[in-house]
């Protein structure tokens, strides 16, 4: 079986599929890149590169805010790791208020649909499957993304990082998720584009297919256990249920 084949016939074996979405569905690296510019402005500290963000992006807001306050923070040479961790920690919540004002402000401007998303999600709709956004972004900014770019009306359920008590790539979010469409997690399909989406669905017992374009925290997707990679979602076409 080619690799065409069994990502043929993995589709057959699914009923839904929960798509993720920064790095998926949509490219909002340069989203990052302006409302944590922004917010470092706002706190006089040094500005961050997208190539720095890129590999910082997929774990949730909070996560992505320590990691650019760690990286902005360190001195040349290497501060003790207890002292930076400290600093960062006397930062989070101005820069915490300032980046949600910033990335609410902004939200989808400086984003774009990645090619192929649109048909990859009329395809998998078309064919009968049910369909969840799963993201760790948090659920407000989700659901206004998805809502700028015209993407909302695929999907039964938005389910943002903080919909549930823990984010991927812990499996509680997907396993929710499953609960909340009525399909088994072997039978739902898990769409990602980095290793937290795949450790989450092999934990949760789903089959997980990943883009090979996203946002994988600076490594190549295809190092990541998954069952298939695609190029663009334009490559799913499902057969009808
Ligand atoms: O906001 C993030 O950390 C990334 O979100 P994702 O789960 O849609 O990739
Ligand atoms: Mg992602």
């Amino acid at each position: 079986m080619d690799a065409r084949q069994a990502l043929d016939a993995l589709l057959r074996r699914v009923d839904g599929a929960m798509v993720d979405l920064d790095g998926t569905l949509v490219d909002t690296l340069g989203d990052f890149e302006q409302a944590l510019n922004r917010m470092l402005a706002d706190l006089h500290l040094p500005g961050i590169g997208a190539g720095e963000i890129e590999r910082m992006v997929g774990k949730g807001s909070e996560h992505l805010l320590r990691a650019v306050l760690g990286h902005v923070l360190a001195q040349p040479g290497g501060a003790d790791p207890q002292a930076r961790e400290a600093a960062v920690e006397a930062r989070f919540a101005p820069a915490w208020e300032r980046y949600q004002h910033h990335y609410r402000t902004l939200n989808g401007q400086f984003a774009t649909v990645y090619p192929g998303a649109l048909e990859g999600l009329r395809a998998l709709r078309g064919a009968g499957l049910r369909l969840v956004c799963l993201t760790n972004k948090p659920q407000a900014f989700a659901e206004a993304l998805l809502r700028a770019k015209g993407l909302e009306g695929f999907f039964e359920r938005v389910f943002g990082g903080d919909a549930f008590e823990r984010k991927k790539p812990d499996p509680l979010p997907l396993l929710r998720a499953c609960e909340a469409l009525g399909t088994a997690p072997a039978r739902t399909l898990m769409l990602g584009d980095s290793s937290n989406d795949a450790r989450a669905a092999r934990a949760a017992g789903c089959p997980v297919v990943l883009v090979s374009y996203g946002y994988n925290h600076g490594r190549p997707v295809r190092e990541v256990d998954a069952d298939a990679y695609v190029d663009t979602l334009a490559e799913l076409r499902p057969a009808p249920r």
